[in-house]
């Protein structure tokens, strides 16, 4: 994500559309990325909450837009049809600002903070539920051959009882093609341990990055900064050798670094075993974790749900 100076639109701003003449009134500013600017605002009809993206650059914009447009009429996805209904892109338009027609969408407001901030707030016993939450959402994707991508902490967002989404679709990529947008640590490249083709190891390859990242931070952030040559999984295998926190994911997160793992559903489910058996045990709040069992129930049933989908 870039940071800028740039104030944006004050709240209060209304956006409306050139084409479909829905009006948005902006409530503040989410935040910034690459791709343009995200803001929190209200449906001046209905009143309803949602995440609006201001584009930089309509070209970007466009293969943002359209890519989340074919994962929502592929209709395999749990996490952009409810019911048979679009759930997560709403309208797409042409704002006028300036004299200049500002390409934005509509989109379904993710409420939470990124991951990392979460674990630190709440503790790594959440890490194994959240974790949980984003293999499923990732074997969605696979099964319908897309690769996230840019799969990063700041692009997971959790809620207050543990509910985990995806935010930022803007570097999902057809499996077979190069990867489109990429973060260094987490990506294979950097590590010298694969290409940047997309496959669904190339997710779960930066699925393990993370967790080294969230649960062993100091160990990673040295690691890389060695010379680039120097940078490898044999380095990444000794940093959760090492690890205490990472030592009830280990036998899963090196077979992620080796691109082991038979599919991301089973994936899944081996990480559900490791999440469930006190993977990442601390010191964390006594009392949220009778709703950290509530959550953990409830992306297991999701899981025994998409299996028995996928089986039918
Ligand atoms: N649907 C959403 N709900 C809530 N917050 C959101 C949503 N989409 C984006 N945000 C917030 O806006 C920020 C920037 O959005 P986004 O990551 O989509 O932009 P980007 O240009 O693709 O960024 P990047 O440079 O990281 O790829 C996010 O980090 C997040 O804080």
């Amino acid at each position: 994500m870039t940071t800028s100076s740039d104030p944006g639109l004050a709240p209060g701003t209304v956006i409306t559309g050139k084409w479909k003449r829905g009006s948005y009134v902006i409530q503040r500013l989410l935040g910034r990325g690459a791709n343009g600017t995200v803001y929190l605002v209200r449906d001046a009809g209905q009143g309803r909450q949602y995440a609006l993206k201001l584009g930089k650059d309509a070209i970007d914009l466009q293969s943002e837009i359209n890519v989340l447009t074919t994962l929502q009429t592929q209709g395999k996805q749990a996490a952009f049809r409810t019911n048979g209904v679009p759930s997560y892109l709403f309208e797409v338009d042409d704002f006028r600002l300036k004299d200049k027609d500002v390409p934005f969408y509509v989109m379904k407001y993710v409420k939470g903070e990124p991951l990392h901030l979460f674990i630190a707030r709440n503790g790594m016993r959440w890490y194994g539920v959240a974790g949980l939450a984003v293999l499923n959402r990732l074997a969605e994707l696979h099964e319908s051959d897309w690769v996230f991508g840019d799969l990063k902490p700041q692009n997971i967002m959790v809620a207050s009882l543990g509910e985990t989404e995806l935010i930022d679709y803007g570097g999902v990529t057809k499996r077979g093609s190069s990867v489109k947008q990429f973060t260094e640590w987490y990506d294979r490249g950097y590590w010298n341990a694969g290409g940047r083709s997309a496959d669904p190891q190339y997710d779960l390859f930066s699925f393990a990055l993370l967790t080294i990242h969230i649960l062993e931070g100091d160990a990673l952030k040295a690691a890389a900064a060695k010379l680039p040559q120097l940078r490898s999984i044999s380095e990444l295998t000794g940093i959760i050798a090492r690890s205490r926190a990472l030592r009830p994911y280990a036998g899963w997160l090196v077979s992620a670094l080796r691109g082991e793992h038979k599919n991301t559903r089973r994936a899944a489910l081996a990480w559900s075993h490791l999440a469930e058996s006190g993977g990442g045990k601390d010191t964390g709040r006594k009392h949220k974790s009778r709703w950290l069992g509530y959550a953990f129930t409830a992306s297991l049933v999701m899981l025994a749900g998409a299996i028995w989908m996928a089986l039918r």
